[in-house]
This record gives structure tokens, C-alpha cells and sequence, in this order.
């Protein structure tokens, strides 16, 4: 149904992105400070800083006293609290890079080419933030459906799972697991996956996978990254990388089935070449072509997983 907030501009989210953007949360993340301190710090406007300021008190993201600003404590719980239930690190900030990928919509409309957002070290830690914060409550239960009666070391491939969440949940349960991501997030996550004893491997998923064999193969969030061509080719190749019995598990936003689908699909015009989203009808054609059988879709953790077998 469409939705009268439809009007509603995210201001929010545009204040936070910009405070962050501008070093106000971390100049007041260490210390209490004026508008003409903070201002004087990140040698940025005093008017144009004390009205966000005010805003961002106004909105519970600051208390104020006397001329002093301090983050709140919902605040500091948010970003720099892991563990706080209201938790979220600063994935907002992804949504928030995203926005400005998104404003250009008419001219991708008009012209069918996506005009992605930079990528820089910090856009990629916001996306990991982003992935992680999606994960947080999906890896385990859906590690457990994938694996549950599985022996102790099952080998798992997980393609693109450079956020590590889904990796640690299927270690937790025993497997054995291989992440392929690209190498700028293999040089940011690359140490912790070694810490949990997780194997990580750069390399594009276009071009080839880590040699198996492998008993499980997890593709969470990626296919939609890619075109038709492209996921007829991953999923051929994941197939010559599981042993015979060996089972995939491909986790998406199905169009047609997710009611999500659509919308997402916009977010891949914009910001891809050829992605999308995908149906069932079209999975199932590149996993029957790639000689997989017993294909299924179900719904873990409100996520939609299409699993199939190696034949
Ligand atoms: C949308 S995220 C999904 C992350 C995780 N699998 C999940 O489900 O939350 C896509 C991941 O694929 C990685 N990726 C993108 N293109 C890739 C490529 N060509 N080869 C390998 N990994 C890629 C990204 O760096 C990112 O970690």
C-alpha cells in the first residue's frame, strides 16, 4: 500500500550521516564541547555547527548543559557500545552512502547506467558494518538449518563473506570454513577470520574459487551483485568446487517470493552494472544446468535460502 510517510525525509539519518562524516561523533565521543570547540576542532562553521548541534540534542542524540554538548547515553549505546541492545555500531552509515548513490535515480532512468557510490577504506568498513549488523541476528539459526547433523568439520566455502558473521556461526557449530572475498576486505578482516580460526582467501568470484572440495557451499547476498551471465558461471563453477553429495546454499532476496525483491532491485540498478534480483524460476534454471537436484526455498530467520544438491 503506498504509505503517507512516503513524504518523509530522513532526517535522521541525513544529520547523523553528516555528523559522523565531519568528525563531530568522534570529537564528541572523547569529550564534552561547545559549538565554538567543536567547531574550532573539525575547523568547521560555528552557526552551521551549534544548529546541528541542536538538532542532533533535540533529536536524543546529545544532552546539553549549559553550552556543552555530550553524546547522550542512548548514543554512545548505539555507536560505540557493542553488546548494548540498542547496538548498531555505525552501519547507518552505509544507508547513508547509499543515499547519495540513490539521488541520482532519474539518471540512471534515463540512461540504464548505474552510478555507484565511491568506494573508499571507510565506505567499506560502513558496508561490513551494514552486512554485520544484518547478520546479527540470521548466522546462527541459519547455520544451524544448514548444518544441523552434520559431523565436526564439514568443509564450507562461503563466498563474498567478508563480514565474518556467518563464517563464525558455522565454526561455532564445528565446520571447517574458507571464506573468498575481495582482497581490499581480506586485508581488513583478514586477522580476525586468523583469530577465529576461520581461513580467509582474496580472490574475485568472477574469475575462480578456492579449490575444494568442499561439502557446503554459501553464497549469502551475492548473486544479486551480478547479472544472468554471470550467476549461471558462479554457480557452475561452485559446483565444480563440491564434492559429489555436496549441497549449496544460496541466500537472496527472491523476486517474486520476497516482497522486498523489487525494491532491492532498484538499490542493484543504481549502484551496478547488471545485478538484480533474481526468481526462483531463474535459480532453478542455473542449478539444474549446473547439475544440481533436490532444489528447495525456504524461509530461515526471515531470510529466503534456496538449497539444492550436487548430484
Ligand atoms: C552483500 S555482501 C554479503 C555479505 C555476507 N555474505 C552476507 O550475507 O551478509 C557481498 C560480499 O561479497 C563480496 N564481494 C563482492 N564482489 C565480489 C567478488 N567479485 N568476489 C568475491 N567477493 C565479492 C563483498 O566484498 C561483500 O563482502
Amino acid at each position: 500500500m503506498p504509505d503517507k510517510n512516503i513524504m518523509a525525509v530522513p532526517f535522521d539519518l541525513l544529520i547523523m550521516g553528516a555528523a559522523v562524516e565531519t568528525g563531530i561523533i568522534n570529537a564528541l565521543e572523547k569529550r564534552p564541547m561547545t559549538a565554538a570547540e567543536l567547531a574550532a576542532e573539525i575547523t568547521a562553521d560555528q552557526r552551521a555547527v551549534w544548529t546541528v548541534l541542536e538538532a542532533m540534542a533535540a533529536l536524543g542524540y546529545l544532552t546539553r548543559q549549559d553550552h556543552s554538548y555530550a553524546l547522550s547515553g542512548d548514543a554512545r549505546n548505539m555507536i560505540f557500545t557493542p553488546g548494548a541492545p540498542n547496538y548498531t555500531g555505525l552501519s547507518f552509515m552505509h544507508r547513508y552512502e547509499l543515499l547519495k548513490s540513490w539521488i541520482h535515480l532519474p539518471e540512471v532512468i534515463a540512461t540504464g547506467k548505474p552510478h555507484p557510490r565511491k568506494r573508499t577504506p571507510v565506505t567499506t568498513a560502513y558496508f561490513m558494518a551494514a552486512m554485520q549488523e544484518g547478520a546479527r541476528r540470521s548466522a546462527r539459526p541459519m547455520g544451524e538449518f544448514l548444518l544441523s547433523g552434520s559431523p565436526r568439520n564439514t568443509r564450507v566455502l562461503d563466498i563474498g563473506g567478508g563480514p565474518l558473521f556467518y563464517a563464525r556461526a558455522f565454526t561455532a557449530l564445528g565446520a571447517a570454513v574458507t571464506v573468498l572475498d575481495l582482497a581490499e576486505v581480506v586485508s581488513m578482516m583478514g586477522k580476525e577470520a586468523a583469530a577465529a580460526g576461520i581461513e580467509m582467501i582474496a580472490g574475485d568470484f568472477n574469475v575462480a574459487l578456492p579449490e575444494g572440495p568442499f561439502d557446503l557451499a554459501y553464497l549469502g547476498n551475492i548473486n544479486h551483485m551480478v547479472g544472468e551471465e554471470e550467476n549461471q558461471e558462479l554457480i557452475r563453477k561452485t559446483a565444480g568446487v563440491l564434492k559429489p553429495g555436496g549441497r549449496i546454499a544460496i541466500v537472496e532476496f527472491v523476486r517474486g517470493a520476497s516482497p522486498f525483491a523489487a525494491v532491492f532491485g532498484v538499490n542493484m540498478l543504481v549502484n551496478t552494472g547488471n545485478g538484480g534480483t533474481w526468481t526462483m524460476e531463474q535459480f532453478t534454471g542455473w542449478l539444474e544446468n549446473s547439475g544440481f537436484g533436490d532444489i528447495r526455498l525456504d524461509t530461515v530467520a526471515e531470510r529466503q535460502v534456496i538449497t539444492a544438491t550436487k548430484k
